[in-house]
């Protein structure tokens, strides 16, 4: 099966035709551990993991690079502002080492909560310094670069074709520029290198050919995909918002280096949205994992909540939408739970699921399709067969759930696993009448955070 994929370089859905046949090599720009992930960032990452499951899907193998920012990350897109790692250590009062630990464990914690797939390798900024340095010296060497008084920047106006990903008006920017641009020669320009002033005075900073400083943000992710996947790979991702700043910067970098475009496809996750809580982490004030299992939410809701919006539509966050989610979410997995043993997969019907998944990640389609397979008349263990195999690009773990019935005598398993599916359908009195059932073979059920409990009377 071939994907159509939305490519943001081209503008267009064109056909994924890996550069070495049977394998993809993918990078995704990784979070800055200067605090946790919110639900927006992960909405990122679930695009990430659903795009990495279709492609496993049709029979690819990944090799997935994410990154994780723990230095260089300023607070301004202008190349000013503090480092948000600095920031974050002056906010936690912790090292900005010990924060970078701290955050990345919080975020591995995430990605497992939400069943996201660790990537094949994980790099960060910290331990490719050299790398970067060897880079910036060599787009020195070639011309690319000039000193001002606190760093080395990358003159953009050296790339004629600078900003095509974002299709930025460079002459408007240009000469619309507000904000002060410093030494700078363009608006667009970049630090690769930032000088720390007052050596010591900054935890993270390294000797360097051009003074003691630390790595501007952009040049990580050239130096790390290069490193990690070559000069030029199959696709490259990260949030929409990296498209007319972070992203034409490592395109600028790698081509002016290797002449090379990078990434072959370009594929940018829409944000999330919420009226009810400002979704930034620069903010302070923000939803995460955690708020989700403190409002006795699964974060597996969570995820379903991200199937039901294409990856290129903004999500928009509410309680409402959240509850909506997650109830349809406990009917899929009460209902997959009675359906026995698994026989055989529905061909019609996988036909239909790749068709969606092929085109451009319909994972909507996707979900709705598996509804009306639920719905339908096939028997139960190709039920069973089928939305197993959906859920491998899923990632619900529909076909694992079980009630909590461990230990329980199978006549008390049944009656339980019965009522699961009439609270999750809300057939309130169902599950009353379920629960006198229960009490007539001598057990008392208990409705608790982690599910029914069965007690002995
Ligand atoms: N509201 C959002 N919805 C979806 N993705 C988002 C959102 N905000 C950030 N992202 C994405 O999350 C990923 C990680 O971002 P990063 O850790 O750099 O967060 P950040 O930009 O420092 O946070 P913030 O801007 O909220 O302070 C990036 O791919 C980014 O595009
Ligand atoms: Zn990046």
């Amino acid at each position: 099966m071939t994907l159509n994929l939305y490519d943001t370089y081209s503008r267009s859905l064109r056909e994924l035709q890996p550069i070495k046949p049977g394998h993809i090599s993918l990078y995704a720009c990784g979070p800055t551990v200067y605090d946790y992930a919110h639900i927006g960032n992960l909405r990122t990452y679930i695009f990430v993991d659903l795009l990495r499951r279709a492609l496993e899907y049709s029979g690819l193998q990944v090799n997935h690079v994410m990154n994780i920012t723990d230095v260089g990350h300023l607070t301004s897109d202008q190349d000013s502002g503090e480092d948000k790692m600095e920031k974050g250590s002056q906010r936690t009062g912790k090292t900005a080492w010990e924060i970078a630990e701290q955050y990345t464990r919080a975020f591995k914690q995430d990605l497992a909560s939400l069943n996201i797939q660790e990537p094949v390798t994980w790099c960060s900024a910290t331990d490719h310094i050299a790398d970067q340095i060897e880079f910036i010296a060599d787009l020195e060497r070639k011309g690319f670069t000039y000193r001002t008084a606190d760093g080395i920047y990358f003159d953009t106006s050296r790339q004629p074709d600078y900003g095509h990903l974002a299709r930025l008006d460079r002459a408007g920017l240009q000469s619309g520029k507000r904000v002060d641009i410093g030494d700078k020669k363009q608006i667009t320009d970049f630090a690769l290198w930032k000088f720390s002033g007052v050596v010591g005075q900054r935890q993270m900073e390294w000797d360097s050919p051009w003074g003691v400083g630390f790595p501007g943000w952009h040049i990580e992710c050239s130096a790390m995909s290069a490193r990690h996947l070559g000069e030029y790979f199959d696709i490259h991702c990260g949030g929409e918002d990296h498209v007319p700043v972070h992203h034409s910067n490592e395109i600028a970098q790698t081509e002016a280096r290797y002449g090379t475009r990078l990434a072959n496809f370009w594929l940018h996750g829409a944000f999330l949205k919420s009226s009810e809580a400002k979704m930034s982490k620069s903010s302070g004030a923000f939803v995460r994992v955690q708020t989700l299992i403190d409002r006795g939410v699964d974060p597996l809701a969570f995820r379903y909540l991200c199937l039901t919006t294409h990856y290129r539509s903004q999500l928009s966050f509410s309680d409402d939408a959240l509850d909506s989610a997650a109830s349809g979410f406990e009917r899929m997995r009460a209902l997959v739970a009675r359906l026995g043993e698994p026989g055989v997969p529905d061909d019609g019907y996988l036909d239909r699921f790749e068709a969606e998944l092929r085109h451009d990640l319909n994972f909507p389609r996707a979900l709705a399709l598996a509804w009306e397979m639920l719905k339908s008349d096939l028997p139960d263990a190709s039920k069973k067969a089928t939305i197993s195999r959906f859920d491998e690009a899923f990632g619900l773990r529909l076909a694992l759930w079980t009630p909590a019935v461990v230990g329980v005598p199978p006549a008390l398993a049944e009656l339980m696993a019965r009522r699961e599916l009439a609270r999750a359908e809300r057939r309130w009195s169902d599950a009353d009448q379920l629960r006198i059932q229960a009490r007539s073979i001598g057990y008392e059920l208990d409705d608790t955070a982690a599910g029914q409990q069965a007690r002995r009377m």
